[in-house]
């Protein structure tokens, strides 16, 4: 048992060199570390703080995490007699208490019709895994900029977390699913909608995207449309963490108008030689600076498209780009520079490689969907958290009405975005990949515009409450400084946002029937 204090007896350690302060029945020792502490001295000193309960004070202005670091948990020398903690942080893997921090499916007294008991098992196990694992990881690399560790991608793979994230189908048969926990021909969207949504409690954009946002979307074509052998191949070693996929369609000349790329496929044919010669330029592509294998859209020499596989190799150069998200990403500026492709690398029909990029389009998507309103979600928690706790004016900040209502808005925005989601995840699990793309592409583009646009409006509104917290990147705010800083990555990738709303119109406007009028 820890030592025991009375309040007088703290109340006796009140100046420099001999200063104790109470937070949540615990008593400090910061007699040596007052003359560290990156808030100053002088406010340790005042006569409310030196020698008495600071609880107040101290979550007004630190985050929680504070206290659990290892060298402030050693300033802690006993308790208040009699005292008992109040604040408990959430375990690893727990769900949150905060009201509208968890989708209603996992909110107390609440039903839905589409999750089931592996469903919630799998999202226990998940989150745990995401917390334990990968947010220690994701912090220190979205701070130093380099690509996510080795052992975290070593510790996916056992699980066959990188497999899963490619979605439900036949690469998962014979694969044991997150230990067992789900079976391989249970697994539907609804279990990579969970992933998506646990992902991002990381809070580190870029490093999230270094996790495997190349693979996301640049495994696909090749596991689609590739020969049988080679896709196994790559698939296999992709899954298994040691190799890494990118796209590589956008450049600087093209963005979502693919068909104006440059980037040009020159069919060479003599002997031994029978494949493509490549040249060009890619730009903004996610994990180019440490990808294996690039898969890239090209011009033909007919004027088509043709989608191929590219090995890293001579000739390919990749050079970062700075964006306003990490480095972890490693998103980059690729040069292709007379690379030579075999005929076999094609992936698709020759001439036909539009088909190839557009056919993961709306999984793409509605996969970035999943992860643009998880991490709105986590903001409104941060939100109602800070409004709670944070005092002006003698009352608690949701005591001022105009910061109700941007809490209102922002909960409406993510609750629509999640139903809508949930919707059409449902659709996608009673659809093959046709019907999809027949029913879902404007409904998917439509619904991945109102989910950044409102995360948008809710990183906005979210910075209003903060205030300069809200802009700085340590400290209480530190989250909502990040969020609104990379918040636009979801609104640009996989198509900007006024290019997907005229899509989910312009699809619309398609299926009228001609029979109809006012
Ligand atoms: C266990 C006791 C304490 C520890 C370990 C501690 C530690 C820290 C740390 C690590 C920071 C910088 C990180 C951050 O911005 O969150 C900080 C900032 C600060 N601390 Fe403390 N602190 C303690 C108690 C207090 C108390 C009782 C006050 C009372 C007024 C206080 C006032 C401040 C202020 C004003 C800042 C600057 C906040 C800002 O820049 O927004 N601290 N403290």
């Amino acid at each position: 048992m820890s030592k025991q204090f009375t309040v007088e007896e703290v109340a006796a350690h009140n100046k420099q060199g001999d200063l104790w302060i109470v937070v949540d029945s615990k008593v400090y020792d910061l007699s040596k570390f007052a003359a560290m502490h990156p808030g100053g001295l002088a406010v340790l000193l005042d006569e409310e703080v030196a020698g008495k309960d600071a609880t107040e004070a101290f979550f007004s202005l630190h985050r929680h995490e504070v206290l659990q670091k290892p060298q402030f948990k050693r300033l802690v020398i006993g308790t208040i007699a009699g005292a008992k903690q109040t604040i408990f942080a959430r375990e690893p893997g727990a769900l949150s208490n905060v009201p509208y921090a968890e989708p209603t499916w996992l909110s107390a007294g609440y039903h839905n019709p589409y999750y089931k008991d592996h469903h919630r098992k799998f999202q226990a196990a998940f989150r745990k895994f995401v917390e334990e694992v990968i947010v220690p990881d994701a912090q220190a690399r979205e701070e130093d900029g380099k690509k996510p560790s080795q052992y975290v991608f070593d510790e996916m793979a056992k699980l066959n977390i990188i497999a899963m994230r490619m979605g439900p189908g036949p690469h998962l048969k014979g694969l044991e699913l997150m230990g067992g926990i789900v079976k391989p021909e249970e697994f539907d969207y609804f279990h990579e909608l969970i992933m998506g949504q646990e992902t991002v409690r990381v809070l580190a954009r870029g490093y999230i995207d270094g996790l495997g946002g190349g693979t996301y979307i640049g495994l696909p074509p090749i596991m689609n449309f590739g020969q049988p052998a080679l896709r196994q191949k790559i698939a296999q070693e992709v899954f298994a963490g040691k190799k890494f996929c990118s796209l590589a369609i956008t450049e600087a000349f093209a963005g979502s108008d693919v068909a104006g790329l440059r980037c040009t496929a020159k069919r060479v044919e003599n002997g031994s030689q029978n494949g493509w010669i490549l040249t060009g330029t890619k730009k903004w592509i996610t994990n180019a600076t440490f990808a294996d294998y690039f898969t890239v859209g090209a011009r033909t020499e007919q004027g088509g498209l043709v989608v191929l596989l590219v090995e890293r190799q001579e000739g390919i150069d990749t050079k970062p780009i700075k964006t306003s998200y990490s480095p972890a990403a490693g998103t980059g500026y690729i040069t292709f520079d007379n690379v030579f492709v075999p005929y076999e690398n094609t992936l698709g029909k020759e001439n036909k490689g539009l088909q190839v990029i557009l056919s993961n389009f709306n999984h793409e998507r509605w996969g970035m969907v999943t992860a643009s309103v998880g991490s709105q979600r986590l903001i409104v928690e941060e939100c109602l958290k800070w409004v709670n706790q944070r005092k002006v004016f003698g009352k608690p900040l949701h005591n001022q009405a105009v910061i109700r209502a941007k809490i209102a808005a922002m909960i409406s925005r993510v609750e629509s975005a999640q139903a809508w989601l949930e919707n059409l995840t449902y659709q996608m699990n009673n659809m093959n990949y046709a019907e999809q793309a027949e029913y879902l592409a404007g409904s998917i583009a439509l619904l991945k515009q109102y989910a950044t646009s409102t995360a948008q409006l809710t990183a906005a509104d979210a910075v209003q409450i903060f205030g300069g917290r809200g802009i700085t990147k340590t400290g209480m705010g530190r989250f909502i400084e990040h969020y609104h800083r990379t918040v636009p990555f979801d609104a640009v990738l996989g198509g900007a946002e006024d290019v997907l709303g005229d899509l989910g119109v312009r699809q619309a406007i398609r299926k009228m029937p001609k029979n109809v009028r006012l």
